[in-house]
């Protein structure tokens, strides 16, 4: 069975990852710097129940420590490494800028240093939607120029793309870049929407609802998310021959065995439906505070997910409503609310 380094392990993406591949029997070393960025006793229980696996070990560390990476590497011998770990989220990359440079940029290079050494069949690694920016025509095409990021967040996992593109040409380190579209579910992050409405909602503490409600994104299920980079971990990009070889639509590279690929719901919901389909969930009205649009988000995301399911055959479909009731029933039963 393959040997997978997983950056970002005890983080929402990355813990249900580490779960879907320790399942199916792969040996999963996680990496994580534990930061505090938001509740660190939420990412100590994810990392502990992982720990229950005997096919799990974990390093807790920075990104930024390369000398610590490189020995995980070195005795670990990954097959395969999906990046997750990273500093994300919109609106605080206004508040703390520096933490994106300091665990995108720099912490990425030394994951891909990792990569290069160990000659990996096949090197994973997060971006995001909101590399499309100011972007109109949707939905949001792998194959569209995506050169206006609105934030340092979404310019650093543009950066990481191109970072990826050049050591997947130089080393020919076969390299799948994920743009997510606003992941949530189970376990997840207390800084996103969905567990901040549903917590002030128990609380009767009103929710802020930015651009008055009238936003839309491709909610995406994590469940659904980490199903989708399963299987694009058996889906290596090759370098194309020339040009003429790359399908239409395909986001490969033509100098290199590199392309990136949407993960996404390939529908777009509106913030204010989310919001009565968590009242529905909750079973409890919301106390809502409308706001204008924060600076520096985008008004809509939708996913165009046609190549996803040309490469693996599978695209995520979980209907919001569904997701969101899992999601309370889970925050209901961690928290006892
Ligand atoms: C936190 C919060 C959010 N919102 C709105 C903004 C969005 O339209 C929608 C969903 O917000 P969030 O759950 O924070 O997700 P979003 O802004 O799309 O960003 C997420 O999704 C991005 C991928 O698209 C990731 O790259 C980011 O790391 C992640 O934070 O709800 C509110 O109206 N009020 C809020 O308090």
């Amino acid at each position: 069975m393959k040997r997978v380094l997983i950056t970002g392990t005890a983080g929402f993406i990355g813990f249900h990852l580490a779960k879907l591949l320790l399942s199916e029997g792969f040996r999963v070393h996680g990496y994580d710097g534990m930061t505090d960025y938001y509740d660190v006793a939420l990412k100590n229980r994810r990392h502990q129940m992982l720990l229950q696996n005997p096919g799990f070990s974990a390093t807790e560390d920075l990104l930024e420590s390369h000398e610590k990476l490189k020995q995980v590497g070195d005795e670990f011998q990954p097959d395969v490494i999906v990046h997750l770990a990273g500093q994300a989220g919109v609106r605080y990359s206004l508040e703390d800028p520096r933490s994106y440079i300091d665990s995108n940029i720099v912490g990425t290079f030394n994951v891909m240093e990792v990569a290069r050494e160990h000659k990996v069949e096949h090197l994973l690694m997060a971006s995001t939607s909101s590399v499309y920016g100011a972007n109109e025509v949707m939905p949001f095409t792998e194959v569209e120029k995506a050169d206006t990021p609105l934030t340092i967040y979404s310019a650093t996992k543009k950066a990481n793309e191109a970072m990826g593109h050049s050591y997947a040409h130089l080393w020919n380190l076969p390299t799948t870049m994920f743009r997510f579209f606003t992941v949530y579910g189970t376990w997840g992050r207390p800084d996103l929407a969905l567990y901040k409405f549903v917590d002030a909602i128990l609380d009767d503490r009103p929710i802020d609802i930015y651009n008055h409600g009238d936003m839309y994104r491709d909610f995406t299920n994590v469940d659904d998310l980490v199903r989708g980079i399963r299987l694009l971990i058996d889906s290596p990009p090759v370098r194309p021959d020339s040009a003429d070889d790359i399908e239409e639509g395909d986001s490969l590279s033509p100098v290199a065995p590199w392309r990136v690929v949407n993960i996404g719901n390939g529908d777009k919901v509106r913030l204010l439906d989310f919001v009565e389909a968590i009242e529905e969930a909750v079973g409890k009205k919301a106390i809502r505070n409308y706001m204008p649009i924060q600076m520096g988000d985008v008004p809509a995301t939708w996913a165009d997910t046609d190549l996803l399911q040309r490469l693996t055959g599978y695209r995520p479909q979980t209907d919001f409503k569904v997701g969101i009731a899992q999601f309370v029933e889970w925050f209901r039963d961690y928290h006892g609310k």
